[in-house]
Order: structure tokens, then sequence, then C-alpha cells
């Protein structure tokens, strides 16, 4: 197997559970600075279980697993927070908190990570949703903006602290083709800007408009389009 020469995620013989079950078995792999990889797999074939884990939300209790620098294995509660301001998450089901708006959304994430100065912080506030193409909106409450919208506000808090790498689990999964189409082209600016993505989709489509390296989770293992041919026509 090659080892990648710069990595940001490297996992070894990795097994993943959920409760007793074991979910995925030897897991290796690693992903680079700056590369975009999908996660694909059936329903239930762990997708989730995978992303969770490497954000530390599901503990990793056997094999090892470098994220941003951390090692997930020996991460204490008190560096999980350390290590989710190298990364960040996007989910399918926004997340945002209804009751204030989109800058407030953003503040409350940049205060909970160590940001103090009121104006850095209104400068990145603007900066971020500059890049989702959402500028006016800061002021706007979510129930006010679409779907497509609200998921761009999600990718601005994930990207506040410059991450390393996105971890998205079906980050387009409640939205209609041509706001994916956006979605996704948004994806592709901020990993040509150097992030790392690795995406976790049940969209065929997607795969086929914006072809990338493929992790597949399939009967409890894992397979990576960069070292073996598999089919996608099987679940996906
Ligand atoms: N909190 C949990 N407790 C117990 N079992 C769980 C839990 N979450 C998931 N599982 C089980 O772990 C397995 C993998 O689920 P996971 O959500 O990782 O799959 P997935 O590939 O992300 O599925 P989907 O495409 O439907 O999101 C499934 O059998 C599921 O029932």
């Amino acid at each position: 197997m090659e080892f990648s020469s710069n990595p940001v995620v490297t996992l070894q013989k990795v097994s993943i559970f959920q409760e007793v079950n074991t979910i995925l078995s030897d897991v290796t792999f690693s992903i680079d600075k700056g590369e975009f990889v999908y996660l694909v797999g059936r329903t239930g074939s762990g997708k989730s279980s995978l992303l969770k884990t490497l954000y530390a939300d599901l503990p990793l209790k056997m094999g090892s697993a470098q994220v941003a620098g951390y090692n997930i294995q020996s991460l204490t509660w008190k560096q999980v927070p350390f290590l989710r301001r190298k990364i960040g998450i996007v989910f399918q089901d926004f997340q945002l908190l209804f009751d204030r708006s989109v800058a407030e959304n953003l503040r409350f994430v940049l205060k909970a990570t160590g940001w103090k100065d009121k104006s850095k912080i209104k400068g990145r506030i603007s900066e971020v949703l500059m890049r989702v193409g959402l500028d006016s909106a800061a002021n706007k409450m979510p129930h006010q903006l679409s779907g497509g919208e609200q998921q761009r506000v999600v990718i601005a808090r994930a990207l506040l602290n410059e991450p390393v790498i996105l971890f998205a689990d079906e980050p387009t999964g409640n939205l209609d083709p041509d706001v994916t189409d956006g979605i996704m082209r948004l994806f592709e600016e901020i990993n040509k800007s150097g992030t790392a993505i690795l995406m976790a989709t049940h969209n065929h489509q997607t795969l086929q408009r914006y072809p990338r390296r493929i992790i597949k989770c399939e009967q409890g293992r894992v397979l990576d389009s960069s070292r073996e041919d598999f089919s996608l026509v099987d679940g996906i």
C-alpha cells in the first residue's frame, strides 16, 4: 500500500462499533491535505459511524486514527473541542439555531471557540458569508432562508476556523437537484482553496458530475477506488 506524503486523516486497522456490534473492521486509508473523497455505501453500511469516529463523536476502541494532527484513540474529552476547531462538520439536517440571526449563529461558534475581539469576529463573519455567497444574509433569521441558503450558512459556520478538512454527512440529502449542484460547486471551490473534504453521499449524479476518489463501505469493510476497482452500481 502507498502511504500519502501529507495526510490530514490516517486510519490504521480501525474497527468501528455501535454498542456491541462491529460495523466496520480492518479500516486502513489516508486522506491527503487538499484531497476530495466521497464516502459511499448502502444505508446502514457504516458511513455516519465512520465519520462520527473521525470527529470524535463515537469512541475509537480498536486501531489508530490521526485527524488534523490529533490521535483519536487517545483523545481526552477535554481535547475534543481543540480537534473540532481544526475540522468542519456539515450535516444533512442543517442544525442552525432558529431563535437567532445568521450572524448570531456564526458569532456563537466563534465565541465558543475562543474568539474575543469584536471587530475580528465581525470581519470573520463577513468573510465566511461572502465565501458562501450570502453576504446580504447576516441579519436574516434562518427561517427566512431557503433550504439551500440554510445549508450555505452551515458551510460558512464549518469554515469559521479555517479547517484543514470538512466532514460532510449527506450535505445535499434534503435539497433538490439544482440546489444540490450549487452546493457541490461551493464544495469544489472550498476544496480548490486547500481544504480537504470527506463527503458521504447517496447521490449518483453528484458522483458522475464531480468524479473523485471514492471510499465505499460494504459488508463490514472499506473499499477504496484508489487501491482497487469496484462497482458503484451495487448499492450506494
Ligand atoms: N446510535 C446507535 N446505536 C446503535 N446502533 C447504531 C447507532 N447508530 C447507528 N447504528 C447502527 O450502525 C449501523 C451503521 O449505521 P450508520 O448510520 O453508520 O450507516 P450509514 O451508512 O451512515 O447509513 P445511512 O446511509 O442510512 O445514513 C446500522 O446497522 C445502524 O443501525
